[in-house]
């Protein structure tokens, strides 16, 4: 049975509908990423699900109850904020009992769940220090501490690591990764801005856009397979290359002529009715390649960053339309200022026509053709 089940969700202040016709069915045990731009309703989303917004429209379930009314706290759901939320006059100790506390369970129920806890998060040397005396690390886990001695079905997450720097959001994201593993019959829902995060946590991404599903599927699928140019360059960094250009040969094979010069042939499969058709041709700067052959890309290159174990390579001046970003292996400093022949593996080339993945049109309509 489906742990939550969204239909036809939708969030409203007054006049103004923030969210739309989310229908969204989550497994028991996934790890479902939230991820968007900024104000595309993510922590609303999450939120309705906990029950800390109404929802406006549409149906929440858990285990097959309809919950839109029913309080956070009988949800079987447990949150963990951006910030922490820790009582700084309490301990760790305290802070982990407090809600089990006012759930009236025993004293002995208690002390396990919190030892329980402690001991899945390595927090038992620091049960008796008040949240001031801790790295900012520690306090995210006892937030999640927090969390987990309720023993919720489903734990939602709102960016619990973007307080963090570097390095600690890295250990921590791992961390995670390995409650996981431990608890892998509970749900999670996790609110992001970091790809990595996304890409690295998620059994499946859900990507909001505007207040509305734009597409769901496992990390790999939204990156191999986008079903938008939208998606296409919000999963991936830097962004997939959009070029735009026309369809000039049809077939198993596509060829598209680009308005910057050079010629593409794709491994995507289109009818005699997409002769001419004005597509945008995507291409991500890793699957850019040096060649000697026929180039689809050919540009003096503006300016190169090098990382260390890759460059890029940014084509057309920075601020004006079109730019073009080709990731290189290994340090490629010299490249500035030169004129690069690059070339991609058919396979690996997207094509969008007003937006929307050629991939994803109807086969039979092609067969048909
Ligand atoms: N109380 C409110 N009244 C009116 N509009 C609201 C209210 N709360 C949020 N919004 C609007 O709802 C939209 C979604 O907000 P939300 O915080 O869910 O976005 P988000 O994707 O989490 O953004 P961010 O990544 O910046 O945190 C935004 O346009 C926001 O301005």
């Amino acid at each position: 049975m489906a742990d939550l089940k969204l239909t036809g969700v939708e969030k409203a202040y007054g006049e103004v509908r923030v969210l739309r016709d989310i229908d969204l069915t989550i497994e028991k045990g996934e790890l479902i990423v939230f991820v968007g731009p900024s104000g595309c309703g993510k922590s609303t989303l999450l939120r309705m699900i906990a029950g800390l917004e109404r929802i406006t429209g549409g149906t929440l379930e858990i285990d097959g109850q309809v919950v839109n009314d029913v309080p956070p706290a009988q949800r079987g759901i447990a949150m963990v904020f951006q910030s922490y939320a820790l009582y700084p006059h309490m301990t760790v100790r305290q802070n982990m009992e407090f809600a089990l506390n006012i759930a009236g369970k025993s004293k002995a129920e208690i002390a396990r769940a919190v030892e329980n806890a402690a001991r899945i998060l390595q927090l038992t040397p620091y049960l008796d220090r008040l949240p001031r005396a801790l790295s900012g690390g520690q306090r995210q886990r006892v937030a999640i501490g927090r969390a987990i001695v309720r023993d919720p079905k489903v734990y939602l997450f709102d960016e619990p690591l973007s307080n963090l720097d570097a390095a600690l959001r890295v250990a921590t994201r791992i961390e995670i990764a390995q409650l996981k593993e431990k608890m892998p019959d509970r749900t999670m829902i996790y609110v992001t801005h970091d790809q990595v995060e996304a890409m690295t946590l998620a059994s499946r991404i859900v990507v909001l856009e505007g207040g509305g599903i734009s597409q769901v599927g496992t990390p790999l699928e939204l990156y191999t397979r986008p079903q938008n140019a939208f998606v296409a360059r919000f999963i991936g960094s830097p962004a997939m290359n959009l070029l735009p250009g026309e369809i000039v040969e049809t077939g198993p094979e596509t060829v598209v002529r680009l308005d910057s010069g050079g010629v593409a042939r794709t491994a995507i499969p289109t009818g005699p009715e997409d002769l001419g058709l004005l597509v945008d041709l995507g291409v991500r700067p890793e699957d850019l390649v040096e060649t000697d052959g026929p180039a689809l890309y050919e540009g003096e290159v503006e300016i190169t960053e090098a990382l260390g174990e890759v460059t890029l390579l940014y084509f057309v001046p920075r601020d004006e339309e079109g730019q073009v970003v080709a990731k290189l292996p290994g340090i490629q400093a010299d490249l500035r200022h030169r004129t690069v022949r690059l070339g991609a593996d058919p396979a690996r080339l997207h094509l969008f026509h007003e937006g929307q993945s050629l991939l994803y049109r109807d086969r039979t309509e092609l067969a048909r053709a």
